[in-house]
């Protein structure tokens, strides 16, 4: 559907089913796409997902998968597309979609936590990674209604318009202009660098995916 999507928009699309939990399945995937394109110009990792969940009930398979969506599979994706920059000689940009961590994420801490790790990882590689004229941002979206919404319980997702000052979520497009602007010739002299797409939230809200507690009911 994406593909048919991006096609009728008269773009090239090479699309190959693969996890990017699979450090094989991430190489082929960026080594084929290279033979089609001869090179990437830039890569936006956007996959990813949780559940949401009481911290306390997480079972190890549960936080495993989490971590290993989140944080590994993005990673294996920067060093596989770094690595193909590098031993041809090619620049390269990297956008990595993370999540608005700056109060803690209470319901989906085990994303919170690889976010994080997503975001340092990224600051560390900006800096070994310049040398190679490659640049390694991340996007923080807040609450951007899309398809993921549909993951949350009713009384999760209800919260969702009061995570920020704005009072209402943002959308899909508000994070795609960011990427473009990390990505593109905007961004130029960013690196290192996270673009928070939040309405605020890090400064104010109260999203709660799992639905907001009873001890955190003011009224
Ligand atoms: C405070 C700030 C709030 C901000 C809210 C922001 C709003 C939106 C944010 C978004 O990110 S939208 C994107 C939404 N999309 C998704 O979230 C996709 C969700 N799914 C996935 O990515 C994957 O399914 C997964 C969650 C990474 C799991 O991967 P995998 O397919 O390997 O796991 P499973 O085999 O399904 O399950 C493994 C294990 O995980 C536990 N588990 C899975 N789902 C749940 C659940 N709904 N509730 C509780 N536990 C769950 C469980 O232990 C599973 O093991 P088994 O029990 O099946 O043996
Ligand atoms: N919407 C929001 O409010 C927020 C979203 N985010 C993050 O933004 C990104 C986009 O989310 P959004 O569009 O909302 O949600 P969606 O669930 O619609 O999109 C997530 C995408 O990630 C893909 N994906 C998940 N796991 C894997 C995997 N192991 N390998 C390859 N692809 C995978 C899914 O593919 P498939 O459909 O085939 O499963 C899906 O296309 C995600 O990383 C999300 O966590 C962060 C903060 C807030």
């Amino acid at each position: 559907m994406a593909r048919e999507f991006l096609e009728s928009f008269g773009g090239r699309v090479f699309a190959l089913p693969m996890t990017i939990r699979e450090p094989d399945q991430v190489e082929d995937f960026v080594a084929k796409t290279n033979q089609e394109f001869g090179a990437i110009d830039v890569l936006v990792n956007n996959a990813g997902g949780q559940f949401p969940q009481a911290a306390l009930d997480f079972s190890p398979k549960g936080w495993n998968a989490v971590i290993d969506t989140n944080l590994n599979g993005t990673w294996w994706m920067m060093q596989s597309a770094a690595r193909h920059w590098v031993a041809n000689k090619q620049s390269g940009s990297i956008v990595n979609i993370v999540a608005d961590i700056w109060r803690g994420m209470p319901g989906i801490a085990h994303t919170c936590a690889a976010r994080a790790g997503v975001i340092y990882l990224s600051k560390s590689v900006a800096v070994e990674w310049a040398p190679h004229d490659i640049r390694v941002n991340c996007v923080a979206p807040g609450c951007c209604e899309s398809n993921g919404f549909g993951n949350y319980p009713p009384e999760g997702s209800a919260t969702f318009q009061d995570s920020n000052p704005m009072r209402h979520a943002g959308d899909e497009w508000d994070v795609a202009e960011g990427v473009v602007y990390m990505a593109a010739n905007s961004g130029k002299f960013v690196t290192g660098e996270v673009l928070n797409i939040d309405g605020g939230q890090q400064l104010w809200g109260d999203p709660w995916p799992t639905g907001r507690p009873d001890y955190f009911r003011i009224s």
